[in-house]
């Protein structure tokens, strides 16, 4: 049976097939919404019920409630007579999300707060062109830089034109659509500390709002120390009156356990949880979204997946340049927080995780926390931290971590780190998960290899020789650059003997897909307009992330633990190789 329900407000229809999926279409028109979901455009709901009180919450937090003329239909409890009922909804500004579908009467406004700076100019104004470029944003939008900074209206969009590239694959119209692109962004100039600074944002918005209903979004690309203030005074002073607000909030969290849960208290005193988006880009990439999709969708992984038949997991990155030019920054993060503690457990949790209940946002952060809360907090033994000295390569010299003038000269800041974790549960038990990461190697790189065991009694030992670890099969996702998935198997070499070798069972995603892949921060753009929480960190994520490693940065900084020097461009520390072999691992990207 296929129960009909309306949302009172929005008029969005909801056919409801089971306690769990739900389809919306426009009430008017009878469009999909949702487009851009995958599969069957089922999402989840959370079904609130209470005698007098039956809801169902779509996952952005618009409501759709049972009209009474289908009372009798529904498998909810009966509502009170004549009462369309709705419960708290997840966010203040209940009514007012449209779907979609009521296009000439609501708007998203975007404010990129701190739009002066780096990762306004080099990422978040470029993802926002390519979701105008691929018809992903609302009909009606507007996007505002904020900074100090002066700048009008037109030297915001020449500074803005200057980082705009259209798809190699999409160049139509490229230039056109540029054009009508800067037209929609504008500019304000204010303090981060200013509630009337912000009003006059908030001013500017409902001009261009022009009385539609009102969603807002502040991207918050500012460094750690000022998030608070402009929280404050955006939230204050220009959130949307009944539209939905949300604010994406950049790394880093906090420095360790305490200073992140200050953060978020914080926060909180300003916003709910639900309106707080923490981003983590490498969940954005393309192969990081694709892990789950390459677990739970192909029979042949997931059986693999335990400690019964993988024998270590290696999460690698590496950057091919140095900390040149944001020193200043690193010198008070170090590598374990910029890269270890977030993009790399993340990664971590991603490929650890037991089997969601459902792809709902909730049910998979549920699963990434348990994984996280299940692992012991890294030890000081297991843990291999290096610094990079200068080196001069083909007669280039390269500088060291701390000839940057914005690093003091003694620095024990560790620019690359190896670690091996464990996650003790029945899945993981005793399987080395390995993390390295680090600046000015000799290649960029991130990528997660899979060691699978010996073949007991192995028919051809023999081919092999005495390295059996050779032989064994490795699972390979390389997620920049070259995206690929590849399987190294063993294989008869062609011809009249027996030898074996080892080739790759290879998907290089360049070969396969013509289309270019987004980048991350452009799904991340457009899952927090739309209100897809799944890939943002939750607050008890955040925790459970930090307390794995806070204990073992505070040792490192109390004993001022020196790190091992390595030179520019090279592969790294020594003590990475012994650390890995005390787990009698091999580094696979060195193999
Ligand atoms: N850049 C990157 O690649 C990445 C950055 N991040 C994070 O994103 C956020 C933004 O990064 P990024 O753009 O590099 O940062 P920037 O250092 O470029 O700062 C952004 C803007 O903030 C303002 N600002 C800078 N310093 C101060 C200060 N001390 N007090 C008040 N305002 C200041 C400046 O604007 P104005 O003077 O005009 O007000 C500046 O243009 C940070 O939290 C960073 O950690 C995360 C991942 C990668
Ligand atoms: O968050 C960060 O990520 C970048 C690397 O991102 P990528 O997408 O270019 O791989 C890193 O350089 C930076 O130090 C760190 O803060």
């Amino acid at each position: 049976m296929v129960t009909l329900y309306s949302s009172p407000s929005t008029g969005a229809v909801a056919f409801f097939y089971s306690n769990t999926s739900i389809r919306l279409y426009n009430y008017h028109n009878n469009l999909t919404l949702f487009p851009r979901k995958l599969g069957s455009h089922n999402i989840s709901l959370q079904i609130n019920q209470t005698p007098f009180c039956n809801a169902v919450h779509i996952q952005d937090g618009s409501v759709a409630a049972p009209p009474s003329k289908n009372e009798n239909e529904t498998p909810l409890k009966k509502l009170k007579d004549g009462i369309l009922s709705v419960t708290p909804p997840m966010e203040k500004q209940k009514d007012t999300f449209d779907f979609g579908g009521n296009k000439d009467k609501s708007t998203v406004s975007i404010t990129v707060v701190g739009a002066s700076g780096d990762l306004a100019k080099k990422k978040i104004f470029p993802a926002l062109f390519a979701l105008y470029y691929e018809s992903c944003l609302p009909e009606h939008f507007t996007i505002f830089g904020y900074a100090r900074s002066k700048m009008t209206d037109d030297e915001l969009r020449n500074m803005v034109s200057k980082t705009l590239t259209c798809r190699i694959d999409k160049r139509e119209n490229c230039g056109e659509k540029m054009e009508q692109f800067l037209k929609r962004c504008f500019y304000h100039s204010g303090q981060y500390d200013s509630q009337e600074n912000f009003a006059e944002l908030d001013k500017k918005l409902k001009e261009h709002e022009d009385g539609r209903f009102s969603n807002r979004l502040f991207y918050l690309s500012i460094p750690p120390n000022i998030f608070i203030n402009a929280v404050r005074c955006a939230s204050l002073s220009a959130s949307s009156a009944h539209g939905w607000t949300r604010v994406i909030v950049e790394k880093p969290f906090g420095r360790d356990s305490e200073s992140s849960a200050a953060l978020t208290g914080a926060l909180k005193q300003y916003l709910k949880e639900d309106q707080i988006f923490r981003i983590d880009h490498y969940l954005g990439k393309e192969l990081v979204e694709n892990l789950s999709v390459l677990r739970f969708s192909n029979l042949i992984f997931e059986p693999l997946w335990s400690r019964q038949y993988i024998r270590n997991v290696q999460f690698i990155f590496s950057e091919d340049f140095g900390t040149e030019g944001r020193g200043g920054y690193f010198d008070h993060y170090g590598i374990i927080r910029d890269i270890m503690q977030n993009h790399l457990l993340q990664i971590l949790a991603l490929f650890a995780m037991e089997t969601p209940v459902s792809l709902d946002a909730e049910d998979i952060r549920n699963e990434k926390v348990k994984v996280l809360r299940s692992m012991r907090p890294l030890q000081l033994d297991d843990v291999v931290v290096g610094q990079y000295k200068s080196h001069t390569k083909g007669g280039v010299p390269y500088p060291g971590y701390t000839d940057d003038k914005t690093v003091p000269k003694d620095s024990l800041t560790p620019t690359f780190a190896a670690a091996a974790l464990f996650i003790d549960n029945a899945r993981w038990d005793g399987v080395p998960f390995l993390m390295k990461a680090g600046k000015a190697l000799h290649t960029r790189s991130a990528e997660i290899r899979v060691q699978f065991r010996h073949v007991p009694g192995n028919l051809y030992n023999k081919n092999f020789g005495s390295d059996l670890d050779q032989a064994t099969n490795e699972l390979v996702i390389r997620v920049q650059p070259d995206e690929a998935i590849y399987l190294k198997i063993n294989n008869k070499v062609p011809g009249l003997g027996m030898r074996l070798d080892r080739s790759n069972l290879n998907l290089l995603y360049s070969a396969r897909y013509s289309r270019e892949i987004p980048d991350a921060y452009e799904r991340l753009l457009l899952d927090a307009i739309e209100g897809e929480r799944r890939l943002f960190i939750r607050s008890d994520e955040l925790d459970a992330a930090w307390s794995l490693f806070t204990p073992v940065l505070k040792e490192l900084e109390h004993k001022k633990i020196v790190p091992e020097s390595y030179p520019y461009g090279s592969r790294g520390p020594i003590g990475a190789h012994y650390l890995a072999a005390r787990y009698k691992v091999r580094w696979g990207d060195l193999a």
